[in-house]
């Protein structure tokens, strides 16, 4: 009998409905089958988590750096095999599965490390005789709601900071991709997380993810995924005053420049809109490219395109995985042929690709001749399709950039110092990368957007206490 995975709701492990998680290069290959929560179990893990809160916050700095530490050393020592898991469940190629989980450990060492440099201000009041002490204190029951996309280094970080700083949390993993989430959960269980700390609720959006959203216990959410979803999560938290965070989707601009280095333009470009199958908020999907080098960069980048090797996730010659689900796929191909409605014209790419496993191929598709009114140049697409966009100079480019309703992520390829310095400055982004690809961030730093992309402080690094921590300004009278 094929083992079920399951919930973990205040320290224990519990049963039910189970599912089958099926890797999207071989439809005959069953990663597990994990358990789908009801709207009760969802209600008991709140539950367990608010009992476990006034406990865990006062928690000393020693225990919480101890399990943080623990989890990272364990997942770095298994990252092999849990890439192996995540590239299984959800497509990316093994050596972007190691590296993300790779990521999700240095996440949790770098939380250890924040655990004991927790710290306050102290400073004197305007008022002779008084002290002020500024403190950051833990907000309470956090709820993680989490995409298929990136199945281990977002929940990591949204999970490390939230124990770091002394919250009690309950996360949802897409439904599409439990295993990789559920294989953190039990190393943080294992590494001695007291009960109801970390309640794990596998399942659906509309059950799962709602009565989260319902729930008036739930202090605040932290969210990624589409922007719709994104907004019934702003409405509902309105409706209960929760603090809330939001990271969405992305349109996001590569600008190349005539000075650009060809091959560097070609390579950044290549990897940001087509790498991770093109399923990042931070793909690049429109290149914007300056007259004087538009011809050499498009054959270039269309013989990059077609050269590009599609195949099963797990196969060392693989550079591209397959698409996530049928869905995904439907989603990617109704795109190229509203594409190609548009006028914008397909010079590489979009086909099915056909393996010797069923599995969701497709070759990354390759637009030039787009305009940036067209819907593949502003609607997300979230797969391999990137559209190149013809403009006369610098100037032009950067109005292109920012006419967007999205602001993630936003790069541009040149050797000029001066076109570089105006770029940073003037890109409405929440990031900016100099010849570099717009996607695949450091793991220390903040991430997050502006526009439309993203709500709430900034993610990762030093910058995550903004939200999983609340400020206390305290008086006192020296007598
Ligand atoms: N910016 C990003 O990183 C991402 C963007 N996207 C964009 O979103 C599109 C659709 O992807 P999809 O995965 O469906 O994105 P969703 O926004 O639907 O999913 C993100 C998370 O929200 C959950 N969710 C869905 N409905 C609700 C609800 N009513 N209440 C609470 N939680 C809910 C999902 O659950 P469930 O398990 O049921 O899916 C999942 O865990 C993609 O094509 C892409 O454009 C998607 C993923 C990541
Ligand atoms: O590009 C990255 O490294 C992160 C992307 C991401 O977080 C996302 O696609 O959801």
């Amino acid at each position: 009998m094929t083992e079920l995975f399951k919930n973990l709701i205040d320290g224990e492990w519990v049963g039910g409905e189970g599912v089958e998680n099926v890797n999207p290069s071989n439809l005959k290959d069953v990663v597990g089958v994990y358990a789908r929560a009801t709207v009760e179990d969802t209600q008991r893990a709140i539950a367990a988590a608010k009992a476990a809160f006034p406990a865990w916050s006062r928690s000393g700095i020693l225990e919480r750096h101890a399990i943080l530490r623990k989890t990272a050393d364990e997942i770095l020592a298994r990252k092999q095999e849990l890439g192996e898991l995540l590239s299984r469940e959800e497509g990316k190629t093994l050596p972007e599965g190691i590296g993300e989980v790779t990521r999700a450990g240095q996440i949790f060492d770098f939380f250890a490390g924040e655990a004991l440099r927790l710290s306050g201000e102290v400073l004197p009041s305007v008022r002779p005789g008084v002290g002020v002490e500024i403190t950051r204190e833990p907000v309470g029951v956090i709820g993680l709601i989490t995409p298929w996309n990136f199945p281990i280094a977002i929940p990591s970080w949204k999970i490390a900071p939230a124990l770091c700083y002394g919250n009690t949390v309950v996360i949802k993993p897409a439904d599409l991709v439990p295993a990789s989430t559920w294989a953190i959960v039990d190393i943080l269980q294992r590494a001695g997380l007291p009960k109801g700390v970390l309640n794990l609720v596998m399942g659906k959006g509309s059950v799962v993810g709602q009565t989260m959203l319902e729930s008036p216990d739930v202090d605040a959410i932290s969210f990624t995924g589409s922007v719709g979803t994104g907004r019934r999560v702003a409405e509902a938290s309105v409706k209960v005053g929760r603090k809330y965070q939001l990271e969405m989707g992305g349109k996001n601009p590569t600008v190349v420049l005539d000075d650009a280095d060809l091959k560097v333009a070609v390579e950044s470009v290549a990897q940001s809109a087509f790498f991770s199958t093109g399923q990042r908020c931070t793909a690049s999907s429109r290149v914007i490219v300056t007259e004087g080098i538009h011809d050499r960069f498009v054959e270039a980048l269309a013989e990059r395109t077609r050269g590009l090797r599609v195949g099963d996730a797990l196969d060392k010659n693989t550079e591209i995985g397959p698409v996530v689900d049928p869905s995904q796929l439907k989603q990617d191909t109704d795109y190229i042929e509203i594409g190609q409605q548009e006028g914008a014209k397909l010079v590489a790419g979009g086909e099915r690709v056909s393996k010797d496993t069923d599995g969701y191929f497709l070759q990354p598709a390759l637009f030039t001749e787009a305009t940036n009114s067209m819907r593949i140049a502003r609607e997300e697409i979230f797969g391999p399709v990137a559209a190149v966009i013809r403009v006369k100079d610098y100037e032009e480019a950067l109005a292109v950039a920012n006419d967007t309703e999205f602001g993630l992520s936003a790069g541009i390829v040149t050797t000029s110092l001066k076109y570089a310095t105006h770029f940073k400055r003037n890109a409405e982004a929440g990031m900016v990368m100099v010849n570099v690809p717009t996607a695949g961030v450091d793991f220390h730093v903040p991430f997050g957007g502006r526009k439309g992309s993203s709500f709430g402080p900034r993610e990762q690094g030093r910058y995550a206490q903004e939200f999983f921590t609340l400020v206390k300004t305290a008086y006192t009278a020296a007598g």
